[in-house]
């Protein structure tokens, strides 16, 4: 059973360029990231296809699950965890096609009702966000850490808190009831690996 405390680390493509999705990738999960997600934009299959399955061998070796971002095939061609957006397809439909046991995730931006449709479809966990100020997507819609505390009286699904996410934004929002920082910038944005595994250390012990 996944543990989903802890620390979200997100790829982001034009970010680990240049031969670092792994060694950052491994880097994280070394330092102690839960969930990985692969998150790439482009339409080229066949290096998504390599890319993700290289990650999910990744998160075998370091006892981590690897999400696969907006593409439900994929996910099931890897036998990974999945995370929709609103225009992303059906949770309903993923749940019934990777089973009881995925993990998939809904982005629900800073509204209770579509965590509360994405429960009903179900989702293990709901994403909301934007909290701060987000170098990777400045134009998510933005949420404030006040709606983690309504979140967390709903809800019984953990909450992945996203947007922003750093060292310093991380603890008002495990206080008010995150039980994962899903960040990309604030982890990936590094001169080298091991910067990496330090940055997710000091991430996953906010968690201790
Ligand atoms: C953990 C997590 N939360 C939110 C998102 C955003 O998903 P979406 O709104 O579909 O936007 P894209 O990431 O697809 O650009 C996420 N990916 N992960
Ligand atoms: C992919 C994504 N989704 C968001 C949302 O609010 O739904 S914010 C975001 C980007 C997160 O990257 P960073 O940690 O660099 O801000
Ligand atoms: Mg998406």
């Amino acid at each position: 059973m996944t543990s989903l405390r802890g620390l979200y680390a997100i790829t982001d493509t034009p970010l680990l360029a240049d031969g670092k999705l792994l060694p950052y990738a491994e880097a994280a999960l070394i330092g102690g990231a839960r969930l990985l997600q692969y998150r790439d934009k482009s339409t080229d299959a066949a290096r998504r296809f390599d890319e993700a399955q290289a990650l999910a061998e990744l998160c075998q070796r370091h006892g981590a699950t690897l999400i696969i971002n907006d593409d439900l095939e994929l996910a099931a061609r890897l036998g990974a965890g999945l995370h929709l957006g609103q225009t992303d397809g059906s949770l309903a439909t993923a749940r019934t096609r990777l089973g009881a046991d995925a993990v998939i995730g809904g982005t629900c931006h800073a509204q209770l009702e579509l965590a509360e449709r994405a429960a009903n479809e179900g989702a293990s966990y709901i994403a909301f966000g934007r909290f701060f100020n987000s170098n990777t997507k400045p134009g998510a819609p933005a949420a404030t850490v006040e709606l983690l505390d309504e979140a967390r009286a709903r809800f019984a699904q953990p909450i992945v808190a996203i947007g922003g996410v750093t060292l310093g934004t991380a603890p008002s929002l495990i206080a008010r009831g995150a039980s994962m920082v899903a960040v990309i910038h604030a982890l990936f944005a590094a001169d080298s690996a091991l910067e990496v595994v330090d940055r997710a250390r000091a991430f996953a012990a906010l968690f201790d």
